[in-house]
């Protein structure tokens, strides 16, 4: 998608005007959200704000509770406790008005299968109230070339584009996209970022999860790292980390001997080391965390096993 394209996108994606003016309050509200499964909370009290217009990112490794928290959110799976509501409205109760202003893009849904693309956006455009236009709406996701092809000849990357036109097809306030780029190719998953970027400059809220790093870094304004089904953290990407990535850590090598300290004052460490050192210090090193150490260790694998 070329960034010249991104006007007119993001016309298109603009939530449908309401009557009401958008409510001032945050769009996602959770507190204490647990949900079980035979007895295991797969996620673990989860207390979460998603303001209105940003992209925040749920990160963490498979079976962190991601999707389990996102099934909640979308009104598709019962809480065992807490509080939620989506768009001010409890999503356990979430009715057919509530539905239409919120998108959901599944890891896996079962859309189409005989028809042709264009036939199933045609198809589904009949549940929205102000629809995108189907042309402009496979163009949007670069599936324009593809309108004809029955959806069981579909790469998996093209299915996942159509999942997502779908998803946003509606032009929803909110939409929840479920690993937008899980098995899509590195051109189809710039698009996708691309997309991402359209409706935040339309003014779309999105909830995204994912295990990529780097696509919660990108395109995140605020990360929630989870694991086990709590979050342990949530932060703008620059910010993830906070005391873990100001820790230094200064390495050199002494009479043979590999040695290291962790500061978080590494110049004086160094004045200290030169003071006492006769000559150089061989293999001299001053080192802090990168985004994706804080990431592990925040996940709660440990160092040495990444090392
Ligand atoms: N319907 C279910 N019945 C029993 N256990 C389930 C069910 N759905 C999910 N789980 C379990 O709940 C835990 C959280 O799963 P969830 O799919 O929410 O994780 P995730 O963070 O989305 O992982 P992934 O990145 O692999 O999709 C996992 O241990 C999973 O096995």
């Amino acid at each position: 998608m070329q960034k010249d394209s991104l006007l007119p996108t993001t016309r298109a994606l603009a939530a449908d005007p309401r009557e009401e003016p958008p409510d001032p309050g945050p769009v996602i509200s959770i507190r204490g959200l647990v949900k079980r499964y035979g007895g295991r909370a797969v996620v673990d009290g989860v207390d979460l704000e998603v303001r209105r217009g940003e992209v925040f990112a749920l990160l963490g490794p498979n079976g962190a509770g991601k999707t389990t928290t996102v099934e909640v959110l979308a009104g598709v799976r019962r809480r065992d406790a807490g509080e939620v509501q989506v768009l001010g409205v409890d999503p356990a109760v979430g009715d057919r008005a509530w539905r239409d202003r919120v998108g959901v893009v599944a890891q896996t849904t079962g859309a189409g299968n005989a028809l042709t693309v264009r036939e199933t956006v045609d198809h589904f455009a009949a549940y929205h109230a102000t629809p995108v236009p189907g042309g402009e709406l496979l163009d949007l996701v670069g599936l324009g070339a593809t309108a004809r092809t029955r959806v069981d000849k579909l790469s998996g990357g093209q299915r996942r584009r159509l999942e997502v036109a779908l998803g946003v097809q509606g032009r929803p306030e909110l939409l929840f996209l479920d690993e937008p780029t899980t098995g899509l190719d590195p051109v189809a998953r710039r698009q996708s970022w691309a997309l991402v970027e359209s409706l935040r400059a339309a003014g779309t809220t999105v909830l995204l999860t994912t295990h990529y790093l780097d696509e919660a870094a990108h395109l995140a304004d605020r990360v929630g790292v989870i694991t086990a089904g709590r979050l342990v953290e949530v932060a703008p990407p620059a910010e993830l980390g906070g005391e873990l990535r100001r820790e230094a850590t200064v390495r050199w090598t002494e009479d043979g001997v590999p040695r290291e300290v962790r500061t978080y004052r590494p110049a004086a460490v160094l004045r200290d080391l030169l003071a006492a050192a006769p000559g150089e210090l061989p293999d001299l090193t001053v080192t802090r965390p990168g985004l994706e150490d804080v990431y592990l260790r925040l996940v709660g694998v440990p160092e040495e096993a990444v090392r």
